[in-house]
Protein backbone atom coordinates (compact mmCIF):
# COMPACT_ATOMS: atom_id res chain seq x y z
CA UNK A 1 0.00 0.00 0.00
CA UNK A 2 1.72 3.10 -1.20
CA UNK A 3 0.82 6.84 -0.77
CA UNK A 4 -2.63 6.63 -0.27
CA UNK A 5 -3.15 10.54 0.57
CA UNK A 6 -3.07 12.86 -2.49
CA UNK A 7 -2.16 16.40 -3.01
CA UNK A 8 -5.04 18.32 -2.55
CA UNK A 9 -4.50 21.73 -1.86
CA UNK A 10 -1.12 23.59 -1.25
CA UNK A 11 2.10 22.38 -0.35
CA UNK A 12 1.74 18.95 1.87
CA UNK A 13 2.93 18.91 5.25
CA UNK A 14 3.15 15.82 7.83
CA UNK A 15 3.11 16.29 10.75
CA UNK A 16 4.64 13.47 13.00
CA UNK A 17 3.11 13.65 16.64
CA UNK A 18 -0.25 14.57 17.95
CA UNK A 19 1.06 16.13 21.58
CA UNK A 20 1.04 20.00 22.25
CA UNK A 21 3.14 20.89 19.41
CA UNK A 22 2.08 18.35 17.02
CA UNK A 23 -1.65 19.77 17.65
CA UNK A 24 -0.59 23.46 17.66
CA UNK A 25 1.42 22.99 14.38
CA UNK A 26 -1.47 21.69 12.54
CA UNK A 27 -3.85 24.07 14.07
CA UNK A 28 -1.54 27.57 13.35
CA UNK A 29 -0.95 26.08 9.46
CA UNK A 30 -4.73 25.46 9.36
CA UNK A 31 -5.40 29.15 10.48
CA UNK A 32 -2.86 30.43 7.82
CA UNK A 33 -5.10 28.71 5.10
CA UNK A 34 -3.36 25.59 4.65
CA UNK A 35 -5.23 22.17 4.52
CA UNK A 36 -2.63 19.55 2.58
CA UNK A 37 -1.64 18.26 6.24
CA UNK A 38 -1.54 15.29 7.76
CA UNK A 39 -0.68 14.13 11.34
CA UNK A 40 1.01 10.54 11.88
CA UNK A 41 0.68 9.98 15.40
CA UNK A 42 2.30 6.73 16.73
CA UNK A 43 0.09 6.25 19.86
CA UNK A 44 -3.82 5.38 20.06
CA UNK A 45 -4.44 8.88 21.58
CA UNK A 46 -3.81 12.75 20.64
CA UNK A 47 -2.29 14.18 23.58
CA UNK A 48 1.85 12.62 23.84
CA UNK A 49 3.22 13.42 27.58
CA UNK A 50 -0.16 15.03 28.49
CA UNK A 51 -2.16 12.01 29.55
CA UNK A 52 -4.56 11.44 32.40
CA UNK A 53 -4.37 8.65 34.60
CA UNK A 54 -7.56 7.21 36.40
CA UNK A 55 -7.17 5.93 40.33
CA UNK A 56 -10.12 4.96 42.35
CA UNK A 57 -12.21 7.23 40.03
CA UNK A 58 -10.10 10.13 40.03
CA UNK A 59 -8.22 11.50 37.72
CA UNK A 60 -4.32 12.41 38.17
CA UNK A 61 -1.91 13.44 35.79
CA UNK A 62 0.59 10.50 34.49
CA UNK A 63 2.51 12.98 32.85
CA UNK A 64 2.54 16.62 32.89
CA UNK A 65 1.05 18.42 36.18
CA UNK A 66 1.54 22.17 35.81
CA UNK A 67 1.24 24.95 33.99
CA UNK A 68 4.43 26.84 35.03
CA UNK A 69 3.79 30.21 35.25
CA UNK A 70 0.04 31.24 34.92
CA UNK A 71 0.07 34.95 34.67
CA UNK A 72 0.09 35.77 30.94
CA UNK A 73 1.02 32.52 29.85
CA UNK A 74 -0.43 31.32 26.70
CA UNK A 75 -0.78 28.21 27.68
CA UNK A 76 -2.64 29.70 30.53
CA UNK A 77 -5.01 31.91 28.72
CA UNK A 78 -5.85 28.82 26.34
CA UNK A 79 -6.54 26.78 29.40
CA UNK A 80 -9.45 29.31 30.74
CA UNK A 81 -10.59 29.20 27.26
CA UNK A 82 -11.71 26.09 27.53
CA UNK A 83 -12.39 26.05 31.20
CA UNK A 84 -9.39 23.68 32.78
CA UNK A 85 -9.53 23.19 36.34
CA UNK A 86 -6.36 23.61 38.19
CA UNK A 87 -6.06 24.94 41.39
CA UNK A 88 -2.58 27.47 42.31
CA UNK A 89 0.18 25.32 43.85
CA UNK A 90 1.62 25.65 47.59
CA UNK A 91 5.44 25.27 47.70
CA UNK A 92 5.25 27.08 51.08
CA UNK A 93 2.82 24.50 52.25
CA UNK A 94 5.21 21.30 53.30
CA UNK A 95 6.05 19.15 56.19
CA UNK A 96 9.64 17.50 56.32
CA UNK A 97 10.20 14.31 58.02
CA UNK A 98 13.04 12.23 58.24
CA UNK A 99 14.05 8.28 58.20
CA UNK A 100 12.99 8.33 62.14
CA UNK A 101 9.36 9.72 61.36
CA UNK A 102 10.73 12.82 62.88
CA UNK A 103 9.42 15.95 61.68
CA UNK A 104 12.62 18.32 60.92
CA UNK A 105 10.67 21.31 59.34
CA UNK A 106 12.01 23.57 61.79
CA UNK A 107 15.59 22.26 60.66
CA UNK A 108 14.46 22.46 57.18
CA UNK A 109 13.59 26.33 57.06
CA UNK A 110 16.52 26.85 59.18
CA UNK A 111 19.04 25.56 56.75
CA UNK A 112 17.14 26.61 53.80
CA UNK A 113 16.71 30.46 54.71
CA UNK A 114 20.18 30.59 56.34
CA UNK A 115 22.42 29.30 54.27
CA UNK A 116 21.12 27.78 50.68
CA UNK A 117 18.59 30.88 49.97
CA UNK A 118 21.53 33.48 50.05
CA UNK A 119 23.27 31.11 48.02
CA UNK A 120 20.34 30.72 45.31
CA UNK A 121 20.03 34.30 45.52
CA UNK A 122 23.89 34.60 44.76
CA UNK A 123 23.38 31.82 41.76
CA UNK A 124 20.31 34.28 39.98
CA UNK A 125 22.65 37.26 40.52
CA UNK A 126 25.96 35.77 39.25
CA UNK A 127 23.72 34.11 36.51
CA UNK A 128 22.53 37.47 35.18
CA UNK A 129 26.83 38.73 35.61
CA UNK A 130 28.27 36.21 33.54
CA UNK A 131 25.53 36.36 31.29
CA UNK A 132 26.72 40.05 30.39
CA UNK A 133 30.21 39.53 30.50
CA UNK A 134 29.76 36.19 28.26
CA UNK A 135 31.25 33.96 30.60
CA UNK A 136 32.07 29.89 29.84
CA UNK A 137 28.84 27.89 31.62
CA UNK A 138 29.36 26.61 34.72
CA UNK A 139 26.76 24.05 36.98
CA UNK A 140 24.37 24.94 39.53
CA UNK A 141 26.43 22.96 41.73
CA UNK A 142 29.57 25.46 41.44
CA UNK A 143 27.15 28.60 41.67
CA UNK A 144 25.74 27.19 45.24
CA UNK A 145 29.44 26.41 46.32
CA UNK A 146 30.58 29.94 46.03
CA UNK A 147 27.29 31.10 47.42
CA UNK A 148 28.36 29.71 50.53
CA UNK A 149 26.27 26.60 50.19
CA UNK A 150 27.87 23.23 51.13
CA UNK A 151 25.21 20.18 51.64
CA UNK A 152 26.62 17.72 54.66
CA UNK A 153 23.07 16.33 55.51
CA UNK A 154 19.81 14.43 54.56
CA UNK A 155 18.03 17.63 55.60
CA UNK A 156 20.11 19.50 53.08
CA UNK A 157 20.01 16.87 50.06
CA UNK A 158 16.00 17.53 50.54
CA UNK A 159 16.42 21.60 50.35
CA UNK A 160 18.25 20.99 47.30
CA UNK A 161 16.27 17.94 45.98
CA UNK A 162 12.74 20.28 46.56
CA UNK A 163 14.23 23.86 44.80
CA UNK A 164 16.83 22.17 42.08
CA UNK A 165 16.34 18.25 40.79
CA UNK A 166 12.66 18.80 41.69
CA UNK A 167 12.41 21.12 38.72
CA UNK A 168 14.92 19.93 36.25
CA UNK A 169 14.82 16.11 37.08
CA UNK A 170 18.94 16.48 37.23
CA UNK A 171 21.53 16.77 39.75
CA UNK A 172 22.67 20.42 40.09
CA UNK A 173 26.23 18.97 38.76
CA UNK A 174 24.38 18.01 35.19
CA UNK A 175 22.39 21.57 34.91
CA UNK A 176 24.06 24.34 33.16
CA UNK A 177 24.27 27.68 35.41
CA UNK A 178 23.68 30.07 32.60
CA UNK A 179 21.21 28.54 31.11
CA UNK A 180 18.56 26.65 33.85
CA UNK A 181 15.80 29.60 33.99
CA UNK A 182 14.19 29.67 37.16
CA UNK A 183 12.52 33.46 37.18
CA UNK A 184 12.73 33.85 33.55
CA UNK A 185 9.24 32.04 32.64
CA UNK A 186 7.35 34.01 35.28
CA UNK A 187 9.55 37.56 34.76
CA UNK A 188 8.08 37.03 30.97
CA UNK A 189 4.00 35.75 32.37
CA UNK A 190 4.29 38.89 34.82
CA UNK A 191 3.45 35.93 37.67
CA UNK A 192 4.34 34.02 40.29
CA UNK A 193 2.31 31.55 40.42
CA UNK A 194 1.87 27.44 38.88
CA UNK A 195 -1.05 26.02 38.43
CA UNK A 196 -2.30 22.28 39.28
CA UNK A 197 -4.56 20.67 37.25
CA UNK A 198 -7.53 18.89 39.10
CA UNK A 199 -9.17 18.23 36.03
CA UNK A 200 -11.36 14.95 35.45
CA UNK A 201 -11.28 15.46 31.82
CA UNK A 202 -7.44 15.72 31.96
CA UNK A 203 -4.44 18.15 31.15
CA UNK A 204 -5.04 17.42 27.74
CA UNK A 205 -7.93 18.53 27.51
CA UNK A 206 -6.69 21.34 25.80
CA UNK A 207 -4.99 19.40 23.63
CA UNK A 208 -8.42 17.90 22.35
CA UNK A 209 -10.12 21.07 22.32
CA UNK A 210 -7.62 22.55 19.91
CA UNK A 211 -7.69 19.93 17.76
CA UNK A 212 -11.75 19.97 17.85
CA UNK A 213 -11.44 23.51 16.43
CA UNK A 214 -9.91 22.71 13.03
CA UNK A 215 -10.24 18.97 12.88
CA UNK A 216 -13.56 17.08 13.35
CA UNK A 217 -13.98 13.98 14.72
CA UNK A 218 -13.09 10.81 12.62
CA UNK A 219 -11.04 13.76 10.08
CA UNK A 220 -8.66 11.47 7.57
CA UNK A 221 -5.66 14.14 8.32
CA UNK A 222 -5.01 12.87 11.89
CA UNK A 223 -3.92 8.98 11.54
CA UNK A 224 -3.47 7.36 14.93
CA UNK A 225 -1.31 4.38 15.34
CA UNK A 226 1.03 4.87 12.73
CA UNK A 227 4.58 5.11 14.16
CA UNK A 228 7.21 6.70 11.95
CA UNK A 229 10.23 4.49 11.34
CA UNK A 230 11.82 6.85 8.17
CA UNK A 231 12.01 9.98 6.78
CA UNK A 232 13.82 9.75 3.60
CA UNK A 233 14.95 12.92 1.40
CA UNK A 234 14.38 12.02 -2.07
CA UNK A 235 14.51 14.18 -5.09
CA UNK A 236 13.52 17.24 -3.92
CA UNK A 237 10.63 15.48 -2.05
CA UNK A 238 10.40 13.68 1.75
CA UNK A 239 9.00 10.56 2.07
CA UNK A 240 7.74 9.34 5.57
CA UNK A 241 7.46 5.72 6.23
CA UNK A 242 5.56 3.96 9.04
CA UNK A 243 5.66 0.57 10.52
CA UNK A 244 2.60 -0.55 8.77
CA UNK A 245 4.67 0.66 5.92
CA UNK A 246 2.74 3.26 4.34
CA UNK A 247 4.72 5.77 2.43
CA UNK A 248 3.48 9.70 2.63
CA UNK A 249 4.93 12.18 0.45
CA UNK A 250 5.59 15.61 1.78
CA UNK A 251 7.37 18.82 0.50
CA UNK A 252 7.46 19.58 4.19
CA UNK A 253 7.74 17.78 7.15
CA UNK A 254 7.70 18.82 11.15
CA UNK A 255 8.91 16.66 13.45
CA UNK A 256 7.75 16.75 17.13
CA UNK A 257 8.50 13.96 18.80
CA UNK A 258 10.87 14.09 21.97
CA UNK A 259 14.72 15.04 22.22
CA UNK A 260 14.85 11.13 23.89
CA UNK A 261 12.98 10.04 20.71
CA UNK A 262 15.28 12.21 17.90
CA UNK A 263 18.62 10.14 20.56
CA UNK A 264 17.61 7.01 20.19
CA UNK A 265 17.21 7.05 16.56
CA UNK A 266 13.82 5.20 16.65
CA UNK A 267 13.09 7.11 13.43
CA UNK A 268 16.14 6.99 10.74
CA UNK A 269 16.69 10.10 8.78
CA UNK A 270 17.88 8.87 4.98
CA UNK A 271 19.99 11.23 4.06
CA UNK A 272 21.83 11.12 8.33
CA UNK A 273 20.98 14.65 10.02
CA UNK A 274 23.89 16.92 9.35
CA UNK A 275 26.51 16.53 11.90
CA UNK A 276 25.82 19.89 12.99
CA UNK A 277 22.41 18.82 14.10
CA UNK A 278 23.50 15.11 15.89
CA UNK A 279 25.95 17.35 17.92
CA UNK A 280 23.02 19.46 18.81
CA UNK A 281 20.47 16.97 19.59
CA UNK A 282 22.36 14.31 21.35
CA UNK A 283 24.23 16.64 23.15
CA UNK A 284 20.91 18.06 24.74
CA UNK A 285 19.05 16.38 27.72
CA UNK A 286 15.72 14.61 28.62
CA UNK A 287 15.22 14.46 31.84
CA UNK A 288 13.46 11.74 33.53
CA UNK A 289 10.83 11.64 35.71
CA UNK A 290 7.78 9.64 37.27
CA UNK A 291 5.01 10.43 38.82
CA UNK A 292 3.81 7.32 41.15
CA UNK A 293 0.65 7.62 42.23
CA UNK A 294 -1.12 5.34 45.51
CA UNK A 295 -4.83 5.03 46.75
CA UNK A 296 -5.21 3.85 50.14
CA UNK A 297 -8.35 3.27 52.08
CA UNK A 298 -7.03 5.14 54.83
CA UNK A 299 -5.54 8.44 54.78
CA UNK A 300 -2.29 8.12 57.74
CA UNK A 301 -0.74 11.34 56.17
CA UNK A 302 -0.14 14.80 57.08
CA UNK A 303 -2.83 17.43 55.63
CA UNK A 304 0.18 19.61 53.62
CA UNK A 305 0.41 19.71 50.30
CA UNK A 306 4.27 18.35 50.10
CA UNK A 307 5.66 15.84 52.61
CA UNK A 308 9.46 16.08 51.99
CA UNK A 309 11.41 12.88 53.27
CA UNK A 310 14.77 13.74 54.69
CA UNK A 311 16.23 10.36 52.81
CA UNK A 312 19.56 9.12 54.01
CA UNK A 313 19.73 8.13 50.35
CA UNK A 314 19.26 11.35 48.14
CA UNK A 315 16.55 10.78 45.52
CA UNK A 316 15.07 8.35 46.98
CA UNK A 317 11.38 8.83 47.60
CA UNK A 318 11.61 12.45 48.46
CA UNK A 319 9.26 14.38 47.66
CA UNK A 320 5.69 12.90 48.11
CA UNK A 321 2.32 15.13 46.90
CA UNK A 322 -1.06 15.17 49.48
CA UNK A 323 -3.35 14.83 46.25
CA UNK A 324 -5.89 14.08 49.15
CA UNK A 325 -5.40 18.27 49.11
CA UNK A 326 -6.10 19.05 45.70
CA UNK A 327 -8.79 16.27 45.44
CA UNK A 328 -10.60 15.84 48.64
CA UNK A 329 -11.20 12.43 49.61
CA UNK A 330 -9.10 11.01 47.10
CA UNK A 331 -6.88 9.52 49.57
CA UNK A 332 -4.00 9.39 46.80
CA UNK A 333 -0.28 10.28 47.21
CA UNK A 334 2.28 11.07 44.41
CA UNK A 335 5.43 10.44 45.06
CA UNK A 336 8.19 11.84 42.32
CA UNK A 337 11.65 10.36 41.49
CA UNK A 338 14.14 11.53 38.93
CA UNK A 339 17.22 10.83 37.05
CA UNK A 340 19.01 7.52 37.18
CA UNK A 341 16.81 6.46 39.81
CA UNK A 342 13.52 6.23 37.53
CA UNK A 343 15.91 3.98 34.74
CA UNK A 344 16.18 1.33 37.96
CA UNK A 345 12.64 1.67 39.03
CA UNK A 346 11.11 1.24 35.42
CA UNK A 347 12.96 -2.08 35.11
CA UNK A 348 11.20 -3.03 38.26
CA UNK A 349 7.44 -4.88 38.45
CA UNK A 350 4.89 -2.94 39.86
CA UNK A 351 4.84 -4.81 42.83
CA UNK A 352 8.46 -4.41 43.71
CA UNK A 353 7.90 -0.33 43.01
CA UNK A 354 4.86 -0.67 45.71
CA UNK A 355 6.89 -2.75 48.13
CA UNK A 356 9.86 0.12 47.78
CA UNK A 357 6.93 2.75 48.29
CA UNK A 358 5.41 1.02 51.16
CA UNK A 359 8.91 0.43 53.21
CA UNK A 360 9.58 4.21 52.79
CA UNK A 361 6.46 5.72 54.01
CA UNK A 362 6.38 3.20 56.65
CA UNK A 363 9.88 4.69 57.87
CA UNK A 364 8.54 8.06 57.70
CA UNK A 365 5.52 7.31 59.60
CA UNK A 366 7.77 6.17 62.37
CA UNK A 367 7.79 2.17 61.96
CA UNK A 368 3.45 2.46 61.43
CA UNK A 369 2.15 -0.10 60.14
CA UNK A 370 0.91 0.95 56.47
CA UNK A 371 -1.81 -1.57 54.46
CA UNK A 372 -1.16 -1.90 50.86
CA UNK A 373 -2.73 0.20 48.42
CA UNK A 374 -6.18 0.00 46.93
CA UNK A 375 -5.25 1.28 43.43
CA UNK A 376 -1.90 2.45 42.11
CA UNK A 377 -1.07 4.40 38.52
CA UNK A 378 2.84 3.84 37.35
CA UNK A 379 3.04 5.61 34.34
CA UNK A 380 6.54 4.69 32.53
CA UNK A 381 7.66 7.29 29.84
CA UNK A 382 11.68 6.11 29.81
CA UNK A 383 10.29 3.03 28.75
CA UNK A 384 8.12 4.04 26.03
CA UNK A 385 9.86 4.26 22.24
CA UNK A 386 7.34 6.85 21.93
CA UNK A 387 8.86 9.20 24.60
CA UNK A 388 12.28 7.92 25.99
CA UNK A 389 11.82 10.46 28.94
CA UNK A 390 10.01 13.65 30.58
CA UNK A 391 10.99 16.60 29.05
CA UNK A 392 14.04 18.10 27.55
CA UNK A 393 16.62 20.14 29.99
CA UNK A 394 20.43 22.05 28.78
CA UNK A 395 23.46 20.65 30.21
CA UNK A 396 26.19 22.33 31.37
CA UNK A 397 28.56 23.75 28.55
CA UNK A 398 25.94 23.46 25.53
CA UNK A 399 25.80 26.81 24.07
CA UNK A 400 23.31 29.12 22.37
CA UNK A 401 25.30 27.99 18.61
CA UNK A 402 24.17 24.29 19.76
CA UNK A 403 21.08 25.11 20.56
CA UNK A 404 20.17 27.52 17.81
CA UNK A 405 21.08 24.37 15.31
CA UNK A 406 18.34 22.01 17.48
CA UNK A 407 16.04 24.55 16.50
CA UNK A 408 17.09 24.96 12.45
CA UNK A 409 15.50 22.96 9.99
CA UNK A 410 16.88 20.71 7.81
CA UNK A 411 15.84 21.54 4.01
CA UNK A 412 12.56 21.13 4.48
CA UNK A 413 12.54 18.51 7.80
CA UNK A 414 11.30 21.10 10.70
CA UNK A 415 11.91 20.46 14.46
CA UNK A 416 8.90 21.60 16.94
CA UNK A 417 8.81 20.71 20.66
CA UNK A 418 9.72 21.71 24.10
CA UNK A 419 12.94 22.03 23.42
CA UNK A 420 12.19 24.80 21.26
CA UNK A 421 12.25 27.70 22.95
CA UNK A 422 15.21 29.23 25.34
CA UNK A 423 13.41 30.67 27.64
CA UNK A 424 10.68 28.00 28.18
CA UNK A 425 12.27 24.66 27.11
CA UNK A 426 11.06 21.51 28.87
CA UNK A 427 7.54 22.93 29.38
CA UNK A 428 4.27 22.63 27.25
CA UNK A 429 4.09 26.02 26.62
CA UNK A 430 7.61 25.56 24.89
CA UNK A 431 6.42 22.90 22.65
CA UNK A 432 3.43 25.26 21.88
CA UNK A 433 5.49 28.56 21.68
CA UNK A 434 8.14 26.42 19.54
CA UNK A 435 5.43 24.79 16.79
CA UNK A 436 4.00 28.14 16.63
CA UNK A 437 7.20 29.48 14.91
CA UNK A 438 8.01 26.32 12.92
CA UNK A 439 4.10 27.26 11.79
CA UNK A 440 5.17 30.79 10.83
CA UNK A 441 8.73 30.00 9.69
CA UNK A 442 7.05 27.28 7.05
CA UNK A 443 4.23 29.94 6.16
CA UNK A 444 6.84 32.16 5.19
CA UNK A 445 9.21 30.22 3.13
CA UNK A 446 6.25 28.63 0.91
CA UNK A 447 4.87 32.10 0.46
CA UNK A 448 7.97 33.81 -1.08
CA UNK A 449 11.22 31.33 -1.16
CA UNK A 450 13.57 33.54 -0.58
CA UNK A 451 12.19 33.92 3.11
CA UNK A 452 12.66 30.35 4.26
CA UNK A 453 15.35 30.01 7.46
CA UNK A 454 18.80 30.05 5.65
CA UNK A 455 20.53 26.92 6.15
CA UNK A 456 22.36 26.80 9.58
CA UNK A 457 26.22 26.64 9.38
CA UNK A 458 27.64 26.21 13.06
CA UNK A 459 29.90 28.91 14.41
CA UNK A 460 33.10 26.65 14.81
CA UNK A 461 32.88 25.83 11.07
CA UNK A 462 32.25 29.36 10.12
CA UNK A 463 35.65 30.51 11.99
CA UNK A 464 37.28 27.94 10.45
CA UNK A 465 36.44 27.40 7.12
CA UNK A 466 34.67 30.00 5.23
CA UNK A 467 35.92 30.26 1.43
CA UNK A 468 36.08 26.60 0.76
CA UNK A 469 33.39 25.26 3.15
CA UNK A 470 30.94 23.20 1.98
CA UNK A 471 27.64 22.70 3.07
CA UNK A 472 27.03 19.46 1.09
CA UNK A 473 30.18 17.59 2.09
CA UNK A 474 29.53 14.59 3.70
CA UNK A 475 31.44 13.39 7.76
CA UNK A 476 33.54 10.75 5.99
CA UNK A 477 34.07 11.70 2.32
CA UNK A 478 36.82 13.98 2.64
CA UNK A 479 35.52 17.10 1.24
CA UNK A 480 36.37 20.73 3.14
CA UNK A 481 34.88 20.54 5.73
CA UNK A 482 35.67 22.38 9.09
CA UNK A 483 37.49 19.10 10.82
CA UNK A 484 39.75 19.64 8.47
CA UNK A 485 40.27 23.50 8.95
CA UNK A 486 42.13 25.01 11.44
CA UNK A 487 39.76 26.56 13.83
CA UNK A 488 41.27 29.35 14.65
CA UNK A 489 43.28 29.75 11.88
CA UNK A 490 43.28 33.75 10.54
CA UNK A 491 43.23 32.87 6.85
CA UNK A 492 41.17 29.61 6.56
CA UNK A 493 42.76 26.35 4.72
CA UNK A 494 41.00 23.05 4.29
CA UNK A 495 44.31 20.51 4.20
CA UNK A 496 42.56 18.18 1.75
CA UNK A 497 42.87 21.19 -1.11
CA UNK A 498 46.54 22.45 -0.30
CA UNK A 499 47.77 18.98 0.05
CA UNK A 500 49.29 18.83 -3.00
CA UNK A 501 50.83 22.03 -2.71
CA UNK A 502 52.25 21.02 0.71
CA UNK A 503 53.34 18.17 -0.73
CA UNK A 504 55.25 20.12 -3.66
CA UNK A 505 56.88 21.98 -1.28
CA UNK A 506 58.15 19.28 0.88
CA UNK A 507 59.44 17.92 -2.72
CA UNK A 508 61.29 20.85 -3.39
CA UNK A 509 62.40 21.59 -0.14
CA UNK A 510 64.09 17.94 0.13
CA UNK A 511 65.68 17.95 -3.29
CA UNK A 512 67.32 21.45 -2.38
CA UNK A 513 71.06 20.96 -2.30
C1 LIG B 1 6.10 12.85 34.08
C2 LIG B 1 6.11 14.17 33.33
C3 LIG B 1 5.81 15.33 34.01
C4 LIG B 1 5.82 16.54 33.34
N1 LIG B 1 5.42 17.66 34.01
C5 LIG B 1 5.24 18.81 33.34
C6 LIG B 1 4.57 19.89 33.95
O1 LIG B 1 4.11 19.79 35.07
N2 LIG B 1 4.45 21.04 33.24
C7 LIG B 1 4.93 21.16 31.97
O2 LIG B 1 4.80 22.24 31.38
N3 LIG B 1 5.51 20.13 31.34
C8 LIG B 1 5.65 18.95 31.99
N4 LIG B 1 6.17 17.86 31.35
C9 LIG B 1 6.68 18.03 29.98
C10 LIG B 1 5.54 18.12 28.96
O3 LIG B 1 4.66 17.06 29.14
C11 LIG B 1 6.13 18.07 27.55
O4 LIG B 1 7.11 19.08 27.44
C12 LIG B 1 5.10 18.34 26.45
O5 LIG B 1 3.90 17.67 26.70
C13 LIG B 1 5.71 17.92 25.13
O6 LIG B 1 4.77 18.06 24.08
P1 LIG B 1 5.25 17.73 22.58
O7 LIG B 1 4.08 17.82 21.72
O8 LIG B 1 6.42 18.55 22.27
O9 LIG B 1 5.80 16.23 22.67
P2 LIG B 1 4.95 14.90 22.96
O10 LIG B 1 3.88 15.20 23.92
O11 LIG B 1 5.94 13.85 23.30
O12 LIG B 1 4.27 14.60 21.56
C14 LIG B 1 4.97 13.93 20.56
C15 LIG B 1 4.08 12.85 19.99
O13 LIG B 1 4.84 12.14 19.03
C16 LIG B 1 4.46 10.77 19.08
N5 LIG B 1 5.54 9.98 18.50
C17 LIG B 1 6.73 9.68 19.04
N6 LIG B 1 7.46 8.95 18.20
C18 LIG B 1 6.71 8.77 17.11
C19 LIG B 1 6.90 8.08 15.88
N7 LIG B 1 8.03 7.42 15.61
N8 LIG B 1 5.90 8.08 14.97
C20 LIG B 1 4.75 8.74 15.21
N9 LIG B 1 4.50 9.41 16.36
C21 LIG B 1 5.48 9.42 17.29
C22 LIG B 1 4.22 10.49 20.54
O14 LIG B 1 3.35 9.40 20.72
C23 LIG B 1 3.62 11.81 21.01
O15 LIG B 1 2.21 11.76 21.03
C24 LIG B 1 6.15 16.61 31.97
C25 LIG B 1 6.43 15.43 31.28
C26 LIG B 1 6.38 14.21 31.94
C27 LIG B 1 6.61 12.95 31.17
Amino acid sequence: QKDTVKQTQGPKIVIIGAGMAGITAAKALHDKGYSNFIILEGSDRVGGRMKEVTIGGFTVEGGAAWIHAGGTNPLHLIADSFNLSYVTADYEDYIVLDSKGQDVTVDFDKRHDQSFDPAFKFYKKYTKEALNKHKSDFTIRSALLMGGWHPTSAVDDVIEFFNIDNSYSYVPEAISGLHAYFDEPYEEFNTTDDLTVIDTRGYSHIIRSLRSEFLPDGDKRLLLNEVVTDIEQKDGNIVVRTKNNIEYSADYVIVTFSIGVLQHDDVRFTPPLPFWKREAIHQFQQALLMHIYVQFAEKFWDDHEFILYASERRNYFNIWQNIDKTLPGSKILQVSVVGNEVRRLERLSDAEIIGELLSVLKVMHGGAMISMPVAYAIPRWYSDPLFRGAFSNWPPGYTLDTFNGLQAPVDKIYFAGDYGDRFNYGYVHGSYLSALKVAKDIDKCIRNSKSCVAPFRPIYEASGCTKNYNSKAKDDDGSCMSANCPISASVPICYEKYNFIIATVIIFLSIMP
